[in-house]
């Protein structure tokens, strides 16, 4: 007989809440292998503000793969935010790091993204693959925190689970990729879809596997 052992998640939340040292987070849908949450009350308004205002003036066209070439697959705009002295960004990835349950420093920073009406980013995975050679330190997880209400469109969207997730102003979507079974990492092929009224930002922190920064 055909047995089905389940993966081990690293999302490790009982209940309908996740606990964190400032903040309490609603966990509003959950389904698993792979493990994709859709989490309430993540970020405050004032932070969720405060992460646009500090960004919006670094924009750049947002690029792809290890080549960093600029490509119609993601018409985003984006930048990192640097470690600098912000309470904010130093909260915020404190908060983040709990819900993931991962160390700080196996984060890569918060990635903050700006779409306008039109602009996407298509289906693709967050993990680097590699034909011949295994990844050092790999990308295990992400969560997308949306950082402003958006008037139609830009959904996150997994086509592989018939799921989106609509935008929502401290709201965020939580994924991982680091099972044996390759089937359940490129289930988690997902895209933002185009905004359609009005503009999107989100905030994302992709993992490691060990420490990166
Ligand atoms: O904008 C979104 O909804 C998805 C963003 C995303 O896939 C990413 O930052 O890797
Ligand atoms: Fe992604």
């Amino acid at each position: 007989m055909a047995m089905h052992v389940k993966e081990a998640s690293i999302f490790n939340h009982e209940g309908n809440t996740i606990k964190t040292e400032d903040r309490e987070i609603d966990i509003i849908t959950k389904i698993e292998e792979p493990c994709i949450a859709v989490l309430g009350n993540v970020l405050s308004t004032e932070e969720c503000d405060e992460l646009i205002r500090l960004s919006k003036d670094n924009m750049n066209r947002s690029k792809i793969g290890s080549h960093r070439e600029v490509s119609n697959i993601r018409t985003s705009s984006g930048t990192f935010l640097p470690e600098m002295d912000s309470d904010v960004v130093t909260r915020v990835e404190k908060r983040v790091a709990q819900i993931m349950n991962v160390p700080v420093e196996n984060g890569e920073g918060l990635h903050i993204l700006n779409y306008k009406v039109g602009q996407e980013y298509k289906a693709h995975l967050d993990y680097f693959t590699s034909a011949n050679r295994t990844v050092k330190n790999p990308r295990i997880s992400t969560l997308v925190m949306y950082l402003n209400d958006v008037e139609e469109g830009g959904e996150t969207y997994f086509p592989h689970l018939n799921l989106s997730v609509a935008p929502k102003k401290g709201m965020a979507v939580y994924f991982e990729y680091f099972y044996q079974d390759p089937s359940l990492n490129e289930l988690t092929l997902h895209g933002g879809s185009p905004v359609i009224v009005g503009e999107k930002w989100a905030a994302t922190q992709w993992v490691r596997r060990q420490q990166y920064r």
